[in-house]
């Protein structure tokens, strides 16, 4: 069994659907309406040990709701979560030992207290000895610089200094499963390295690691694993480079030449190349198949015309994939099966194949 595990969980809200005003309040003391919202819709979802796992997904999709479910926090309307076997809502005291949550938009630190009493009821609270207390501390400063933190209290921490010390309230009893929910939000560019470092080290030391993020930079380069969810259901879970060979195969060559260079001429030589003009005569843009043509052939192929000034190349980025799945230009092939086919998939072994396709 992995050790994360949500089988078909899904989570209602039900909020009041009141009028404005003091008669819509008393029309809603009558009638009583509500509006539901299914923010988690039947999800699917299992994680590894010591796996690091993107959960990305637009404003309002589910991410955070889904966070507070696996954690225990919300109860959920149907479906259920493990984690090592447990249920988190059941076994809570058992459970917070094993996990740690991070909300960039909320702290887990006492407002009035400094940040080291804060630090040290959580000790308490995990059971956590002195020595490995100690360690931790050290490396959350060399890390974090958390020593300059310790005597701020809560209300007198700005963004940056506060997302530090509610990192360090997240990883003190040293938890095997992390979840980061927009755990870089508000940091400045050298913290944000410092921290993207750091949870590169947890994922080496084996800690099992679910990020959200708006920030792709905060994924590329640390999660193997992307899973997109979009109006609370699950539209992609799968490998992240292999999405990017998948959907962003396309390299684009900036060329600035000493003459005027025909487009045609470039066709010739790079088939399958889009030539177009660039931001002036002398700058042409070629996109092109990355597997298909070299960075080198293309800037040869340029050569053999004119001779090159300048030249860039733009990389293909998970940006342009997951925003082409937000806005519903690629989707799920299982997705696009079902509209089309109502014959069961008798061979499916229920394992998403981790398949985007474009409609
Ligand atoms: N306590 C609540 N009561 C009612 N609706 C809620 C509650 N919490 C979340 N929602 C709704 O559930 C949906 C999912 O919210 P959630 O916070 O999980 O999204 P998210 O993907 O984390 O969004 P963001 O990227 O903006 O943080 C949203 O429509 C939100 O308005």
């Amino acid at each position: 069994m992995a050790l994360v595990e949500a089988r078909q969980l899904t989570k209602v809200f039900r909020r009041p659907d009141k009028p404005p005003g003091l008669a819509g309040a008393l029309r809603h003391l009558a009638t009583r309406r509500y509006v539901e919202k299914v923010a988690v819709d039947h999800v699917d979802l299992s994680i590894e040990a010591g796996e690091a796992v993107a959960y990305v997904g637009p404003n309002g999709a589910g991410k955070s709701t889904t966070v507070k479910l696996l954690s225990g926090i919300l109860q959920p309307t149907s479906g259920e979560v493990r984690i090592g076997g447990l249920v988190p809502q059941d076994d809570r005291m058992a459970v917070a030992h094993r996990i740690g949550v991070l909300f960039g938009q909320r702290t887990q630190l006492w407002w009035d207290l400094p940040v080291a009493d804060s630090l040290a009821v959580l000790r308490d609270l995990y059971g956590v000895d002195e020595g490995t207390y100690r360690k931790r501390l050290k490396r959350f400063d060399e890390v974090l610089g958390l020593d300059d933190l310790m005597a701020v209290t809560g209300r007198k921490l700005s963004l940056g200094q506060r997302m530090r010390a509610d990192l360090a309230a997240a990883l003190v009893h040293g938890p095997e499963v992390v979840y980061l929910d927009e755990p870089t939000i508000g940091l400045d560019l050298s913290v944000k390295d410092r921290v993207r470092e750091f949870f590169r080290e947890l994922r080496d030391e084996g800690t099992t690691v679910m990020l959200t993020s708006h920030d792709l930079a905060d994924i590329e380069g640390f999660c193997r694993r992307l899973v997109i969810i979009d109006e609370g259901r699950i539209v992609f879970d799968g490998d992240l480079e292999a999405v990017k060979d998948e959907f962003a195969r396309d390299r684009i060559l900036h060329v600035h030449t000493e003459t005027r260079v025909d487009p045609d001429r470039v066709r010739a030589v790079l088939p399958g190349a889009v030539v177009a003009a660039g931001e002036s005569p002398l700058w042409h843009s070629i996109r092109f198949d990355r597997f298909a043509i070299t960075a080198g052939q293309a800037v040869a192929a340029v050569t053999g015309i004119a001779a090159v000034v300048d030249f860039r190349i733009d990389e293909p980025g998970i940006e342009d994939v997951i925003r082409r799945v937000y806005s519903g230009e690629l989707r799920l092939a299982a997705e696009t099966d079902a509209e089309t086919d109502s014959e069961p998939d008798v061979e499916g072994s229920g394992e998403p194949d981790a398949v985007v396709t474009a409609p």
